[in-house]
C-alpha cells in the first residue's frame, strides 16, 4: 500500500470516527495523522453545521488543529468526565491489545483513555496484526538517568533505541521527558512486559494499551470496518 492509499484509509476512519461526536459531547482527541483527518471533519463540522462540543486534547499539536477550527478545548483536569475518546494506534491485535506512542504523545493519550467513559481507535488496515511488537514499543522515560534505564532494557534483551529528532537530539514529549523505543519485533506475553516496564525506575509509560479499547474503526478497501471488543 502507498502512501497516498493510506492516507485515504486513514481519513476515511477519521470521517467515519467524527460521526461519534454529537452535540454537547465531552470528546477526548487523540494524536497521528489519522486524527488529523478526524478534527479536520470534527473542524468543519463545527463550522459548517454548528456542531457544538467541548474536546480535551492528548498533545500540543492537536489542541493547535482543534483551536484553529474554532473548537474549544479545556484540559483534562477541567471536566469530570469524558463521553468518548477518539485516537490512532500504531498496531492492535485481535485481543484488542495496542501499541501506541508512535508520535510521542503516549502519556497523554493514556491519560486521557483512563477518564473516558468510551475509547475508540481509527487506524488502517496495515495496523491490525496478529502479534503486536513488530512497531517499535515507545516508552516515555524521565532525562534524568535515561542511560541506565536503557542500559537495563538492553540487559532484558529489549533492543532499546534512544529517539532523536532530525537533527540528531532526544526527542521530547509535552512531558519534557525523552521516548525509548523497544524494538522487540514479537512481544508475546505483554500484560508481563507492561508490568516489567511500568515498575522500572525512570519509565513514566509505556505505549501498551492493554483490553483498553471499546471500538477500532479500520479503514479498508470496501469500506470502514468496526471490531468491537465485547471482553471489556
Ligand atoms: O499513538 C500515537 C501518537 O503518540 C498515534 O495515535 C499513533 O502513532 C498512530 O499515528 P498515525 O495515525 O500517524 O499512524
Amino acid at each position: 500500500m502507498d502512501k497516498s492509499q493510506q492516507d485515504a484509509l486513514k481519513k476515511a476512519a477519521g470521517i467515519e470516527a467524527a460521526k461519534l461526536v454529537t452535540d454537547g459531547m465531552i470528546a477526548g482527541l487523540g494524536t497521528g495523522s489519522t486524527v488529523r483527518f478526524l478534527v479536520d471533519e470534527l473542524g468543519r463540522r463545527v463550522q459548517e453545521e454548528g456542531l457544538n462540543f467541548i474536546g480535551v486534547t492528548t498533545s500540543r499539536r492537536t489542541q493547535e488543529q482543534a483551536e484553529s477550527y474554532g473548537i474549544k478545548i479545556v484540559d483534562v483536569d477541567d471536566v469530570d468526565h469524558i463521553d468518548v475518546t477518539i485516537d490512532g494506534a500504531d498496531e492492535v491485535d485481535k485481543d484488542f491489545n495496542g501499541i501506541k506512542g508512535g508520535g510521542a504523545a503516549l502519556l497523554w493519550e493514556k491519560i486521557v483513555a483512563t477518564n473516558s467513559n468510551k475509547i475508540v481507535w481509527i487506524v488502517d488496515e496495515s495496523k491490525v496484526v496478529d502479534t503486536i511488537g513488530k512497531f517499535p514499543l515507545p516508552v516515555e522515560v524521565i532525562p534524568f538517568g535515561a542511560g541506565h534505564v536503557i542500559k537495563h532494557f538492553e540487559d532484558r534483551g529489549y533492543q532499546p533505541v534512544l529517539r532523536l529528532d532530525k537533527d540528531g537530539k532526544p526527542v521530547r514529549t509535552d512531558e519534557n521527558n525523552y521516548v525509548v523505543d523497544l524494538h522487540m519485533e514479537r512481544i508475546e506475553h505483554p500484560q508481563d512486559l507492561a508490568e516489567d516496564l511500568i515498575n522500572t525506575v525512570g519509565v513514566v509509560e509505556h505505549g501498551l494499551f492493554l483490553n483498553m479499547v471499546d471500538t477500532v474503526i479500520v479503514g479498508d478497501p470496501h469500506g470502514p470496518r468496526v471490531m468491537t471488543n465485547s471482553n471489556k
